[in-house]
């Protein structure tokens, strides 16, 4: 493998834009003929034709080599030899992605992965939700005031304005720029020190210190500090310890982005608008356009579970977005809420599993969980989050399957969006820093506490 990875690291070869050719003989089109969920109402689809043209001229956001790369890390997941964590905001927003938004946001998943690491006695990969989560699904044509909703920074402005919300192509444009400028910052930092061990490990007992719940993960914390230690005084140096790889994944929702930034490379198309491209539960329609625009692509992708999911369509999932069965290849991101979790997942494991298709099993205890608090604030409880991932781990167990991994929406500020956890966020103080764009996000403080609860899960 890692020969492999060096040579692609210079290929020698310049992924370029699908010839027509090409488009045809891969499909990459053929989904326009399909039944598309969640199409933006777009005023004028020419506008958006001639966006696309642009942006089948730029540099992509990402090379093809890293896809690969990550294809072949999450290949060790669903071999059970790693751990994948993958979180980010519900939906980036042009106004937030700012070097300290997004530096804390990675830095807490840098954090929640070096806990998680010396839970799980192996390699954790490391997914943002970051560089291109610009678009979201929304259940109502219409919100609260009677606007047309908010759609995504993709599409339209949060603004509540109706003049905001119309949908307009070329803030496609600037979903680009913005994901290009973040990717290449993240590129910076993460070579430059963001992601040195010690540092990581320096905030996380930080986080101890000061967390009321501190207590309970002091004993782990020392334990990683002891590990450092030990590592010092033996003299290991490697680059390892100082940097790490953070791939960039997003909702494949707005396919026209997505497609634009396709490139063949190497007799493949890559979809270069992120690594990681997935499906939401809302759009995985086994006959629709986004489940086909996704299995022509050689990335990583994922789809979105939820409960009404039966077991042999998940299995027609596996056949469509990974008939050739490549491990690494296809994420399960199950999404059940904490009180159908354990009924609503083990047919579906066993089923998948039966059927030999190679996945990797990842948890995402955020969508299943919402409700609205006193107040109208959407808000999910601390409590359920965590009680649906036990419980995740806990069908996993019993199956004798592979917990691979957890999907969380995070934000490295210091909001109130969710409630409980250590900091004892109440219902009537989420309107104190309740900032996100759409869905709430766990703190910095909560999703720390959930690496520690999952680091002991995991020892178990
Ligand atoms: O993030 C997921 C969906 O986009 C989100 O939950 C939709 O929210 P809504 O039900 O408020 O539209
Ligand atoms: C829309 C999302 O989730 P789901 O498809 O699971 O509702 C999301 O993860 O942003």
């Amino acid at each position: 493998m890692n020969r492999e990875w060096h040579q692609l690291r210079n290929p020698g070869l310049v992924p370029a834009a699908p010839q027509a050719e090409e488009a045809e003989r891969f499909g990459l089109d053929y989904w326009r003929s399909l039944p598309r969920k969640h199409m933006p109402p777009w005023k004028d689809y020419d506008e958006v034709t001639a966006v696309a043209g642009v942006l089948e001229g730029v540099p992509p956001i990402v090379a093809p080599y890293e896809v690969k790369r990550l294809r072949e890390l999450l290949a060790e997941v669903a071999e059970g030899r790693a751990f994948v964590v993958q979180g980010g905001d519900c939906g980036e927003t042009f106004l937030s992605n700012t070097e300290s938004h997004v530096l804390a946001n990675i830095r807490t998943l840098l954090q929640m992965a070096v806990v998680l690491t010396y839970g799980a006695s192996m390699p954790v990969v490391k997914v943002g939700r970051v560089a291109g989560q610009y678009s979201k699904p929304r259940s109502n044509n219409t919100d609260s005031l009677g606007l047309p909703v908010y759609r995504g920074d993709m599409f339209n402005s949060l603004e509540p304005t109706a003049e905001a919300r119309v949908c307009d192509p070329q803030r496609m444009i600037r979903a680009y720029a913005n994901s290009a400028a973040t990717m290449n910052m993240l590129r910076a930092y993460l070579g430059g020190g963001l992601a040195d061990l010690q540092s990581v490990h320096l905030w996380n007992k930080d986080f101890v210190r000061n967390s009321p719940a501190g207590e309970r993960y002091e004993a782990i914390g020392r334990e990683i500090d002891r590990a450092m230690a030990f590592m010092e005084a033996c003299g290991v140096e490697d680059n390892a310890l100082h940097t790490a790889e953070v791939y960039a994944s997003h909702e494949m929702l707005a396919i026209e982005y997505d497609r634009a930034l396709t490139r063949v490379f190497d007799g493949e198309v890559y979809g270069l608008s992120g690594h990681m491209l997935w499906s939401g539960e809302r759009t995985r329609q086994l006959d629709g356009a986004h489940l086909d625009f996704l299995s022509r692509l050689a990335n990583p992708v994922g789809c979105k579970i939820g409960p009404t999911a039966k077991p042999e369509d998940v299995v027609e999932v596996c056949n469509k977005l990974n008939p050739d069965n490549i491990p690494g290849k296809l994420v399960l991101i199950s999404r059940m809420g904490h009180g159908k979790v354990r009924e609503a997942l083990p047919p579906i494991v066993e089923k998948v599993e039966a059927s030999g298709r190679k996945v990797v099993w990842q948890c995402d205890p955020m969508h299943g969980n919402t409700f609205e608090a006193r107040g109208g604030f959407k808000t999910r409880a601390f409590d359920h989050v965590v009680d649906e991932v036990l419980g995740f781990f806990e069908v996993h167990r019993n199956l004798g399957t592979h917990p691979g991994g957890i999907h969380i929406e995070l934000t490295g500020d210091n909001v109130t969006e969710c409630v409980g956890g250590a900091q004892e966020i109440k219902e009537d103080e989420l309107a104190d820093r309740y900032e996100t764009a759409c869905d709430p996000r766990l703190n910095t403080q909560q999703s720390l506490e959930l690496a520690f609860l999952v680091a002991e899960m995991l020892r178990h």
